[in-house]
């Protein structure tokens, strides 16, 4: 048996006293406090306009400040873990606890099943005993053709899990090392047995896709499996019984593979689906597949991946053991994550999507302020954590030890059968699941949630982060999909902080204040689009008036202004590089901040406020993970991919060009009144600045020509009538109508310069102002608003037009873009 050892299963360095971090940090208060200081001494007593766009850039510096704050105190002292596998295996090699494994899958479509198979293939072949771990698939797609695809996955099982045994191989997913691995050309046994075992993965690949060409499952392949036939009674997608099948019966003797070594239990399941039901996306599969393993498994051991997480390291089930069997300190810990990270980010990463310096640098400082979140995919998490248990100081946890006793004798049939009723639509009614048990319900962040729970019943949580990556998954390869996934993410996150989870709140006394600040550094994404946004429009606009915001270059409050950006965007860059980027990937990560700013966070924040109102559900965009061959050409050539119109577009085309034609117009005046630069200088700058960061937005305007290219039509209009794949983003970009032409109608007025009014461009303002007989709803308090005030921007639509064109010309396209300009005012 195991005997008991003072060595820990695992080490924890921290990052202390950082010098250099710590001076830089003071150095950064300082220059704040001058900035502060100077933004008070000459607040503008006369003009109204002048005064109000003062104070506005007054509060977003606050909020920046507080902002940076927060950023600071997760970045303190970061840590950084290492594990002892040996002596894991010394100590507990017989008694190993038992792993269940949820892997969720949502969309055929969108989520081929060749890529899921090969995640569930990489992970029945970690270095773990086979017998101890049961692999479930939810599959909310409920699709033949996935069950037919797992079903070749259980038979190819049975060479590849030898295969890698025996030549020890890394990454584990079949697609994935064919693709990196060289041939082995010197040894000619494994070069035979390598080409062969190739052969046969592509074969198995050929035959599941062309099976998906087909539309339907062949009926000599539908004779193969007895659980075919559950596809007879499902009517639809959305609206069938549970499906549910073992297709490997880990404890069945005959379950083995070519070697005669046991093969893991897999389980197919779709759990039931009812229209008038709510299955609550991701959560609503994760507490399925809960309650189906507890029945057949119920290991005390959880691993959640995303069907697109392959793994990439065999041992991580051992790494994850090393904290959870600490006899120091393991009892405490409710669950260890590992990063996400990606198999597809090119060199520049252009769309800033391998969330390196996240992954990198904020969770390990999170990490030291009482734990990661629980980011959704390459988290293990102890069974009870999940079920709602509390962590009690010294109170002893469940124990992790295999006792093969506990095992269900009963017959996979019988198992079948008992188990479906747990994963059926009614099930969850009246009980607590989604709210106490298991994962939250009702965000779109389940999983953030769910952590932060967690966190709050007293348990810790741990990030590991090793050289050899845990999981890598697929990257968002387009700029809509990759706005619309923060959205989601932005959205949920602050609708954690509205809801009675707030951690400022709630977190007080239960969990250490750093990480309730940590927690608001993601859960406060959303409401920084107010102060980004006003940093991008209103010092152009300002610029145009002759307004000045900032000191004058040659005068000594310049420089702590010139100091903070200088000094922050360093930093930045620096971190960026360390974590492993490029300073070209930094740029682009600056834009794509920008980007991210100014349209996911403001529908994420948008979509609370409607949310608030009773206006909207929150609802779940799944990410594709395929992209057309095109696509992905553009993605490698790291070419901006804009293509469909969407009002996020339409925003970032909007203040491109506001940018763009002030700085034009500023120049001109300049030139034509020989006005001096001084005062102007540090707004030029910042508007030079947006220019240089929107460079591939103006080509994709004006230059590129390929499908790709910004569309000629995006503009409110056209969005309107556009639909998008999934309902989800249809809906959003409804509710964003409906939301900028209330925020338009009850905006303040920011021009009020009477000038002669543009006739054409009225016509165009009413069909924008018809939207609200699109198909979207309109609550009746928001008509109500919407019709009071419509005058009032009739007015100040006809002002802004007119200061537009007189400063540039009457050129329709400026004018159509002053449209623009103004539904974000
Ligand atoms: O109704 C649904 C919707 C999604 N999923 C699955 O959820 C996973 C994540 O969805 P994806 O579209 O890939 O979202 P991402 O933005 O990539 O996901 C990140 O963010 C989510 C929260 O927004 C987390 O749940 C994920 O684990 C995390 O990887 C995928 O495996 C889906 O198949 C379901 O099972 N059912
Ligand atoms: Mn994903």
């Amino acid at each position: 048996m195991a005997e008991k050892s003072n060595l820990p299963l695992f080490e924890t360095k921290v990052f202390k006293n950082r010098l250099i971090f710590r001076l830089y940090t003071l150095s950064i208060v300082i220059s704040i406090c001058f900035i502060f200081y100077f933004r008070i001494l000459h607040l503008p007593d006369s003009k109204t306009a002048e005064k109000l766009a003062w104070l506005g850039a007054f509060f977003s510096e606050l909020w920046f400040t507080f902002y940076w704050f927060i950023n600071i105190v997760v970045r303190w002292n970061p840590s950084y873990r290492r594990t002892f596998k040996d002596r894991l295996s010394q100590r507990y090699d017989n008694v190993l606890p038992g792993i269940d494994i949820f892997v969720c899958t949502a969309d055929p479509m969108i989520e081929p099943p060749t890529m899921v198979i090969n995640t569930i293939l990489s992970i029945m072949a970690y270095n773990y005993p086979s017998e101890k771990m049961s692999l479930y698939l939810s599959d909310d797609g409920g699709s033949d053709l996935t069950f037919y695809a797992l079903l070749e996955a259980s038979r190819f099982s049975k060479e590849w899990l030898p295969f890698c045994r025996n030549f020890n191989i890394e990454p584990r997913s079949p697609e994935a090392y064919f693709r990196k691995a060289v041939e082995p050309i010197n040894d000619s046994l494994w070069s035979n047995e390598w080409s062969s075992m190739k052969n046969l993965y592509e074969d198995k690949k050929k035959r599941i896709e062309s099976v998906a060409e087909l539309g339907r499952i062949p009926d000599d392949i539908r004779e193969q499996h007895k659980g075919f036939l559950e596809w007879d009674t499902a009517s639809s997608q959305r609206d069938h019984q549970t499906i549910l099948q073992i297709l490997i019966d880990g404890r069945d003797a005959n379950a083995v593979d070519n070697e005669g070594q046991p093969l893991p239990t897999l389980v197919y399941l779709a759990r039931e689906k009812r229209p008038q039901f709510h299955h609550h996306f991701k959560g609503g599969a994760m507490n399925a597949m809960i309650r189906v393993s507890s029945r057949i498994s119920n290991s005390p051991v959880i691993l959640n991946v995303d069907c697109d997480m392959y793994s990439n390291n065999s041992d991580s089930v051992r790494d994850a053991l090393c904290f959870l069997m600490d006899e120091e300190n393991g009892d405490e810990i409710g669950f260890v994550q590992f990063p996400q990270c990606f198999d597809n980010i090119t060199k520049n990463d252009l769309y800033s999507s391998s969330l390196n310096v996240i992954m990198q640098v904020e969770i390990h400082g999170m990490d030291n302020n009482g734990g990661p979140g629980y980011i959704g995919t390459g988290c293990f998490h102890r069974r009870e954590t999940l079920c709602g248990r509390k962590y009690k100081r010294g109170s002893k946890t469940e124990s992790l030890r295999w006792d093969h006793h506990l095992r269900i004798q009963d017959r996979a049939s019988v198992l079948e059968e008992t188990c479906k009723p747990l994963a059926s639509c009614g099930y969850e009614e009246n009980t607590e699941w989604g709210k106490e048990m298991g994962l939250k319900y009702g965000c779109p962040v389940e999983d953030f949630l769910t952590g932060f729970a967690i966190h709050f019943r007293g348990w810790r949580s741990i990030y590991f982060n090793p050289e050899r990556k845990g999981f890598l998954g697929v990257a968002p390869t387009a700029l809509l999909q990759s706005l619309v996934q923060t959205k989601r993410w932005s959205e949920g996150d602050f609708q954690i902080f509205l809801s009675q989870y707030c951690p400022l709140v709630c977190g007080h006394g239960n969990i250490p204040l750093k990480l309730q600040l940590s927690y608001c550094v993601w859960l406060l994404w959303a409401p920084n689009c107010l102060a980004s946004l006003y940093y991008v429009t209103i010092p152009s606009l300002c610029l145009l008036r002759g307004i000045s915001l900032f000191p004058k270059i040659l005068s000594q409050w310049s420089f702590p202004f010139i100091y903070l950006f200088m000094a922050t965007s360093a930093y930045s860059a620096g971190e960026f590089i360390w974590c492993g980027g490029t300073l070209r990937g930094w740029w682009n990560d600056q834009r794509m901040w920008v980007y991210k700013r100014t349209t996911s966070f403001l529908f994420g924040f948008l979509d609370n406020i409607l949310r608030l109102l009773g206006i909207s559900k929150s609802a779940f965009v799944v990410t594709a993970k395929v992209a057309d061959d095109d696509v992905s050409k553009r993605y490698e050539q790291e070419l901006m991919e804009f293509g469909a119109p969407s009002p996020m577009f339409t925003i970032l085309t909007t203040l491109a060009f506001l940018n763009a034609l002030t700085f034009i117009g500023v120049l001109l005046k300049l030139a034509m009144h020989g006005q001096t630069l001084d005062q102007l200088a540090m707004q030029i700058v910042l508007c030079g600045l947006l220019i240089c960061l929107n460079q591939p937005l103006y080509e994709g305007i004006f230059i590129r020509k390929d499908k790709a290219k910004m569309p000629s039509s995006t503009s409110y209009g056209s969005a309107r009538s556009h639909t998008l794949q999934g309902d989800g983003l249809t809906e959003v970009i409804g509710r964003f109508h409906v939301a900028t032409c209330t925020m338009k109608v009850r905006a303040g007025c920011c021009f009020s310069i009477g000038r002669p009014f543009v006739d054409p461009e009225v016509s165009k303002l009413k069909e924008l102002m018809h939207l609200r007989e699109s198909k979207f709803l309109i609550s009746k308090s928001e008509e109500f608003s919407y019709k009071l005030s419509r005058k009032h921007v009739y007015r100040r639509y006809r002002s802004s037009i007119a200061l537009m064109s007189s400063l540039m010309s009457s050129n329709r396209y400026i004018s159509r873009i002053s449209v623009h300009l103004l539904l974000l005012i």
